[in-house]
C-alpha cells in the first residue's frame, strides 16, 4: 500500500531574497526526477522573499506557502498580512499556528481558528500546526491538548473544505536547537490521536487529511518516522535548509518507505 508522501520545510526568519531564490532553484533542480505523483514538496519562506520566490521556480515541483496570515481581508491591522495580499502573490498554502506563533507571540486557538477559516475561504491549502508543550506532556495531557487545538482550530469548518487541509504535529519540546526529537513510537501514538479526532470532526473525509510530523527531523530519524502508519510526511526545519541535504533526506525516507 503506498500513499503520497509530503515533505516540507519552514525557513522561519532565515535566508535573504537571494539565499531563498538560490535554495529553491537548487532544491527543484535536485529533486526534479522524483515523481510528484509520489511526493508533494513544499517550502514556506519568509514574507519578504515571497514575491521573488513565486517567479523563480516551477510550482509543479515545489509548492510555496506563507508562514502566517491575518484573518481580515484589510483594515487597521498594522504589521499584518492579509489573505488577499497572499492571494495576489499566487501562493499555494498558508501555515497557521506554528509553535513559535503560539508560544513566542501568544496566539490562541481561537485566533488560529479565525485564520484557518479565512485561509480556507480564500482557497489556500491550510497547514494547521499543533503540538503540546513539555509541561503538558509531563502532566499526561498531550492527547487532550492536541484534541483541543484541533477541535477549536477547525471549529465551523465544513467537511467540504477538508480536502484543502493539512495538519503538522510538532511537539513544542521537540522543535529547534534545544529540542529533543520525539521517538517514532511516541509520534505514531499522537498521530493516531490526531487522525481519530479529524475523523470525529470531519467524518470519513477526515481520514484523507495528511498529518505530518515535525520537530528535529534529521537524517538519523527521518526513515524511522516515515514508515509509521499514521505519519504521512515530514515537516523539517534545520535539516532541510541546505538543498542537497534536504534532497538526500527525502530520497532516503522515500526509499525506506517503499522498502516496507
Ligand atoms: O517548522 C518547522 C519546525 O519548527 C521544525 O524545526 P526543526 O526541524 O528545526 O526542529
Amino acid at each position: 500500500m503506498s500513499k503520497k508522501l509530503l515533505f516540507g520545510t519552514n525557513l522561519k526568519m532565515y535566508k535573504t531574497i537571494r539565499d531563498t531564490t538560490e535554495y529553491l532553484q537548487k532544491l527543484v533542480e535536485n529533486t526534479k526526477d522524483i515523481s510528484r505523483d509520489e511526493i508533494e514538496l513544499f517550502v514556506i519562506p519568509s514574507f519578504t522573499t515571497l514575491s521573488n520566490a513565486v517567479t523563480c521556480v516551477d510550482r509543479q515541483y515545489v509548492k510555496l506557502g506563507a508562514q502566517n496570515m491575518c484573518w481580515e481581508d484589510e483594515g487597521q491591522f498594522t504589521g499584518e498580512i492579509s489573505p488577499v495580499m497572499l492571494k495576489e502573490l499566487g501562493l499555494d498554502l498558508v501555515m497557521i499556528g506554528h509553535s513559535e506563533r503560539r508560544h513566542v507571540f501568544g496566539e490562541t486557538d481561537i485566533e488560529e481558528n479565525k485564520k484557518v477559516k479565512a485561509a480556507l475561504n480564500h482557497g489556500f491549502t491550510t497547514l494547521l500546526c499543533i503540538g503540546e508543550t513539555g509541561e503538558e506532556k509531563e502532566y499526561g495531557i498531550s492527547a487532550e491538548v492536541l484534541r483541543t487545538q484541533l477541535i477549536v482550530g477547525f471549529h465551523g469548518v465544513p467537511a467540504e473544505q477538508a480536502s484543502k487541509i493539512w495538519v503538522a504535529y510538532e511537539p513544542v519540546w521537540s522543535i529547534g536547537v534545544n529540542g529533543t526529537p520525539a521517538t517514532a513510537d511516541y509520534a505514531e501514538e499522537m498521530h493516531k490521536v490526531i487522525k481519530e479526532c479529524l475523523n470525529e470532526i470531519f467524518g470519513d473525509v477526515g481520514a484523507d487529511i495528511p498529518v505530518l510530523y515535525g520537530g528535529s527531523v534529521n537524517p538519523g530519524n527521518a526513515n524511522e518516522l516515515i514508515v509509521q502508519p499514521s505519519i504521512d510526511g515530514l515537516f523539517t526545519g534545520r535539516s532541510a535548509w541546505q538543498a542537497d541535504a534536504f534532497d538526500k533526506l527525502i530520497r532516503d525516507a522515500k526509499a525506506t518507505y517503499e522498502k516496507q
